[in-house]
């Protein structure tokens, strides 16, 4: 079964956004990005053919995002929407960014499914071609090596190696486990707060497993209205409801033989939990309007940033199709639980961007690392990735400074490590003096410790030391331990 061919189109115009990918939808799988940033990620995931780009766009040009894809994936056929048409800019714009077709506003439905159809049509006929002078050059166990070495290439760049991670990581515990579960044919569940790396995990799972010369597709469904995302996942027949012009084919027969990732499975509304159920139960598929239903193999792996257990326990979200997709569980704990992690993670980031823009950086300053190391990063290893990005476009030098660094992560780490300074200070453990006394010393440096690690939550913290909230308390008020006050023991 063959894809449709994907097409992505990049505008910081939601509206915009929503109407071309209105219109393309019908033939084509479309995926959108506000910009720049959002669009490397989509075309270093995806195996996008067309590309369709706003000229206009705060960071970056669409010229600009243009070249680069020029130079990074010279196959993807490059069509910019402009709202001005300066025979100057034209040709620069040809020139620089190899721009296939322009379009300019307004434009036309007709004239944007035309201009798609033809730059699949002729990204196809590249691709044919290519093949065939391939098959020419080499003979075909060449041809059969190259191909598998272009496979064992990708399966290295999903590997769990790609979880980049210090040694001795909790991440690497998940790694583990994820490598055990890959080769069993079974649902995985993966949990994590966003940006902790839960779709990278489980493209390592799909190409670490015996499906990984089969396609892989990950579904955010979290994104999707229920009758979006039924079309999305069982496809539809053509004329099933208004405006399905033509016979779509779902992703979950698309993906037969291998994987799907169900991202934000924890947001799917208790009807689609249902249809989900009644696929996971009886492992067919029944597109929208079609009374025939399909035998598909696919694994399925959800992944979410709730918790999903609790979940059930609140009656959101069924309690079968939680044990149908969790045969096993696996949590990737946010960066603040792995600060270990930061500086590697860092350091890989930026040698990925460096190379990228062909920009020369070496690392980082110490207080660079400190402050990130400090800081919380509630948006994980994309927070991250973001923070680094910043750092490398505006650096002067070959080391990145603090002073690079965003304003509020400034602050924040150095408020963090005022506060876990204090605690150090007050927490010291005499090497002398009565047992008593230094026993109990070494049970309120515990205490404090296991506070600030949970950021002062108590109720995790109480967990965390099996003791009841109350047990804690009377602990706190017993030792004088209050969040930012000294540590002053009351005996
Ligand atoms: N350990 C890691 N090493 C290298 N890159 C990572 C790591 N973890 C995450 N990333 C990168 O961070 C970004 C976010 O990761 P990913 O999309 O897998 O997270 P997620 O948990 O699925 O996020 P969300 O819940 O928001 O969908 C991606 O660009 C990914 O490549």
């Amino acid at each position: 079964m063959t894809r449709r061919p994907a097409i992505l189109v990049v505008d910081d115009e939601p509206r915009s956004v929503e109407v071309i990918a209105r219109v393309l939808e019908e033939e084509f799988d479309v995926f959108t990005a506000p910009g720049a940033e959002e669009a490397r990620r989509i075309l270093e995931h995806e195996w996008i053919q067309v590309i369709f780009c706003d000229q206009r766009m705060p960071k970056t040009s669409g010229v600009a995002l243009l070249t680069e894809v020029r130079e990074r994936w010279p196959d993807i056929l490059r069509i910019i929407v402009t709202g001005y048409t300066e025979p100057d800019d034209m040709i620069s714009a040809i020139n620089e960014a190899g721009i296939y077709q322009f379009i300019t506003k307004p434009w036309h439905p007709d004239q944007l499914l035309l201009a798609a159809r033809n730059a699949a049509h002729l990204f196809h006929l590249q691709r044919e071609h290519e093949r065939l002078s391939l098959e020419m050059r080499l003979s075909l166990p060449a041809a059969e090596a190259r191909i598998a070495a272009r496979r064992a290439e990708v399966a290295q760049s999903f590997h769990f190696d790609a979880l980049v991670r210090a040694p001795g990581s909790p991440l690497s515990e998940a790694c583990l486990k994820a490598a055990q579960v890959a080769t069993f044919d079974v649902p995985v569940l993966v949990a994590g707060e966003t940006g902790t790396g839960k779709e990278l995990l489980a493209r390592a799972i799909h190409y670490s497993s015996l499906r990984s010369e089969k396609p892989f597709f990950a579904v955010n469904c979290g994104a999707i209205p229920d009758e979006l995302l039924e079309s999305e996942l069982f496809g539809h027949k053509k004329g099933s409801f208004t405006g399905a012009h033509v016979t779509r084919i779902g992703l979950l027969d698309q993906a037969d033989g291998g994987t799907i990732l169900l991202d934000e499975i924890g947001d799917v509304s208790p009807a689609f939990q249902v249809k989900l159920l009644r696929f996971l139960q009886e492992g067919e598929i029944r597109p929208v309007g079609s009374n025939e239903a399909k035998r598909v193999n696919v694994r399925v792996i959800a992944a979410t940033h709730r918790d999903l257990h609790g979940e059930v326990g609140r009656g959101r979200f069924r309690e079968d199709l939680y044990y149908r997709l969790c045969a096993m569980v696996l949590t990737l704990p946010p960066l603040r639980e792995r600060r270990a992690d930061i500086p590697v993670l860092a350091q890989s980031l930026l040698d990925a961007l460096a190379a990228q823009h062909g920009k020369k950086a070496r690392g980082f300053t110490e207080e660079a690392l400190a402050c990130m190391q400090a800081y919380d990063w509630p948006g994980n290893v994309r927070e991250l990735q973001n923070e680094v990005t910043r750092m490398l476009v505006l650096a002067r030098a070959e080391l990145l400074s603090a002073d690079l660094l965003s304003p509020h992560v400034v602050r924040d780490a150095a408020a963090a490590t005022r506060a876990d300074r204090d605690v150090a200070a007050a927490i010291a453990v005499p090497d002398t003096g009565p047992l008593k006394d230094r026993v109990e010393r070494m049970e309120a440096t515990i205490l404090m410790e296991t506070l600030v690690r949970c950021r002062w939550n108590k109720s995790r913290a109480a967990e965390e030391l099996g003791l009841s909230r109350v047990g804690l308390r009377a602990k706190l008020d017993r030792y004088g331990i209050a969040r930012g006050g000294a540590f002053a023991k009351s005996h």
